[in-house]
Order: structure tokens, then C-alpha cells, then sequence
């Protein structure tokens, strides 16, 4: 069988993850044709101004419920962006009706990808329910779902690269990782800012197997969705000369400093213009050998929560790649929400060579730095 061992530990966690992050990328795709709910460009803005829309909160209740159905709901613990605050004031009833009906759309999918479906739709209290499940807060001791519904929701928003990002932690550990793309063609390389593809991928690793895997997002009006269908092992790319290495980096300067990072670039002797690219794609990107650097580094204050990378860290790291934060450090996925502790941002290199350059550069160039 390819890409797992049905003996292998958290099996059927990666499986359930696969079958159901496919489902999830269907229906973003569904919601951004406008073929099911409200038109895509329905865009609200959460307290922190950042964008949501139907797909964040249909995504969010349709993993829940299919997590909860899968290994009984008093044994999923869920941390998740999505809150339910904007849905439930008296203004919000044609909103959340949409997102019930999305949900249900969805969910009477949920056969065709492996998965059971409810028996009768599910009404508003039910996809709230499922929503504010995903309350958890993580820890360092059981297991802890993480996810990000729709990662990189302005791309998303603008027809650009986003993610669906499913994650298991154990004991502090992510020991599961499922990231879906939809528009990260599994046969083109992501050459430029604009490479959207209509045929997504979906990767995936667990922790300790050495072994990454990527299948192509399930097409529309195909047959049922085979595990693990036609899955390819990912490796990193071998590239270790700065001078070829490609490095990515969010879209957003409010995200991650741009000059701050170009300085680092010129420091190693990278010769490419940074890709630029919204949501985990970037960690896609390293752990299929389309781009060797990504680079992070948020504002001071801004803290990086765990939904944000758990998925991409462990599938990078069984492709073959190392993260760390900017001081050299693994990642702590065990402090709650958070990634707490973290030392200024984000290095995520194909291998060692290139790392410990950019965590030297950033060493030698931090004391000159205004971040
Ligand atoms: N001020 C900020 N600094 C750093 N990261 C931020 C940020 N505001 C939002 N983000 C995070 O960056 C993610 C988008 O990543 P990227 O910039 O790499 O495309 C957002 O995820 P969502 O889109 O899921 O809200 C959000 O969690
Ligand atoms: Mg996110």
C-alpha cells in the first residue's frame, strides 16, 4: 500500500485527516465558484480586522463534525481559528443560514470521500455546536487536533494560494500533519506569484516515518476517493548554493518584514526575487523541492499560533527539511494556542547547509536590525 502502513501508529488519524481535508477543499472550491452558498466576495472582518468568510466557518464545523463522528466527540479536542461571535448576534441569521448550508452541501459529500455523513441535515444549532468544539486550547499532555480552516483566507479571497491545514499534536509532538492546496497543481512547480492551478494537492506526513506524501485533490464528478489514491512520495530539494536557492515569504509586509529579510537574502548571496506566496503553501513548497528558504518574521508582540504551522513543520521535516524558529530552536507546539518562546521568527530551510547560514545571518545582523 502506498504512503502508510495500516498497522503504523495514528493510521486512521491520517486517514480520517486526508479523506476529510479533501472534502474541505472541495467545498472551498465550491463556495469560491459560487456554486454552493453566498458569493465568495461575502468577506467579514474578524477583531483583529483580518478576513473571513462562509468557507473559514463551514470548514471549521464540517471537520469538527466528521472528527467527533470518527472517534467520538468526548475524545476530540479541537483548537481552531474560528469562533462563532459573528455568527450568532440577531443581524447574522442569513450568514449563518448560509453556513448551515454549506455545511450540509458538504457533508452530503461526505460518502464520495470515504467518510459518513449525518443521517438528516444538521440545523444551526448543530453547525454552531460543531464550531465552538473547536474551543480546546492544546497543552503538552493527550491529543489535540489543530486546525486552520482556511489558511491564507486573503488568498483565498483574491483567487490565490490558500490552505487547508489539519494537524494531530501528541503530548506537545505534532505527530500528524495534513496539508490541502487547492490551487497548488500536483504536477506544476509554483514558479511565480501567479502560479494558481485549478488541480490542488493534498501532503501529508507522520512524524518519525521519514516519509512525506502528496496526492492530487480529488476530482469533481470522479469516482469515491481510494486510500491512499495514487499518493507520490515528496522529497526537499538537493539544492544546498545559496546563489540557486529560492526563498518564499509572505505577500503580506504586514506579516513578515520584507527589508528585513531581503537584507538576510543579500547576506547569503541569494540571487532570486522572493516568491511570495499567501498561506502553509509556502511550507508545501519546501517540502515538494519548489523553493529551499522560507523565511518569517513577524512584528514584535505578534504572536504565531500553532494552527499557523503545526500541518507544514511536520510534513517539511519528513520530506527531508528542518524549522526552526529564528534562534535555531524547534518550534514548541506544546504551550497552548500559541508557539510561545518562539526567538523572532520563522527559518524553514530544505536542509541543514542553508539553515545554519540564514540562523548565522540572522545572528550577525540582529543587533543592527529594526524590527
Ligand atoms: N500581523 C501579523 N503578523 C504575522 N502574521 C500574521 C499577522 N496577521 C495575520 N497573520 C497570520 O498570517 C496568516 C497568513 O499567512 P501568510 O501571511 O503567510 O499568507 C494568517 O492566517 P489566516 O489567513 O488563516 O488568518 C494569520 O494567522
Ligand atoms: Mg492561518
Amino acid at each position: 500500500m502506498e504512503g502508510v502502513d495500516a498497522n503504523d501508529k495514528y493510521a486512521k488519524e491520517l486517514e480520517v485527516g486526508v479523506r476529510v481535508v479533501q472534502l474541505a477543499c472541495r467545498l472551498c472550491q465550491k463556495v469560491q465558484k459560487g456554486s454552493i452558498g453566498p458569493t465568495p466576495d461575502q468577506v467579514f472582518s474578524k477583531d483583529d480586522d483580518s478576513p473571513v468568510t462562509v468557507a473559514d466557518w463551514s470548514v471549521q464545523a464540517m471537520i469538527s463534525w466528521i472528527l467527533s463522528e470518527s472517534f467520538g466527540k468526548q475524545n476530540v479536542s479541537i483548537v481552531a481559528e474560528e469562533d462563532t461571535q459573528a455568527l450568532s448576534d440577531s443581524n447574522s441569521t442569513r450568514l449563518l443560514a448560509s453556513v448551515v448550508a454549506t455545511v450540509n452541501e458538504s457533508l452530503a459529500m461526505a460518502p464520495r470521500f470515504g467518510l459518513k455523513g449525518p443521517t438528516t441535515s444538521l440545523g444551526p444549532t448543530q453547525v454552531l455546536e460543531a464550531i465552538n468544539h473547536c474551543n480546546s486550547t492544546g497543552g503538552p499532555i493527550g491529543k489535540h487536533w489543530v486546525l486552520d480552516p482556511v489558511d491564507g483566507t486573503l488568498g483565498f479571497v483574491r483567487g490565490d494560494q490558500y490552505a487547508v491545514a489539519l494537524a494531530l499534536i501528541e503530548n506537545g509532538q505534532v505527530v500528524v500533519g495534513v496539508l490541502g492546496c487547492p490551487n497548488y497543481s500536483s504536477k506544476k512547480k509554483l514558479v511565480n506569484n501567479s502560479s494558481v492551478s485549478k488541480e490542488g494537492c493534498v501532503m501529508y506526513a507522520r512524524k518519525g516515518s521519514g516519509e512525506a506524501w502528496m496526492q492530487p485533490l480529488a476530482c469533481e464528478g470522479g469516482t469515491h476517493v481510494v486510500w491512499p489514491n495514487s499518493a507520490t512520495r515528496i522529497r526537499v530539494s538537493s539544492i544546498d548554493d545559496p546563489s540557486l536557492a529560492t526563498f518564499c515569504e509572505p505577500v503580506e509586509k504586514a506579516n513578515s518584514n520584507h527589508s528585513y529579510s531581503a537584507g538576510i537574502a543579500y547576506t547569503l548571496g541569494l540571487r532570486k526575487q522572493p516568491l511570495r506566496v499567501y498561506s502553509m503553501v509556502k511550507y508545501a513548497a519546501i517540502a515538494r523541492g519548489d523553493a529551499e528558504i522560507y523565511m518569517k518574521f513577524a512584528k514584535a508582540g505578534y504572536k504565531e499560533k500553532i494552527w499557523d504551522h503545526a500541518a507544514g513543520v511536520v510534513i517539511v521535516e519528513e520530506a527531508g527539511g528542518v524549522v526552526t524558529d529564528a534562534g535555531g530552536r524547534p518550534l514548541d507546539f506544546s504551550r497552548g494556542v500559541y508557539l510561545e518562546g518562539l526567538d523572532r521568527g520563522i527559518v524553514t530551510c530544505s536542509g541543514a547547509i542553508l539553515h545554519d547560514k540564514i540562523i548565522g545571518a540572522v545572528y550577525a545582523s540582529w543587533e543592527s536590525s529594526h524590527l
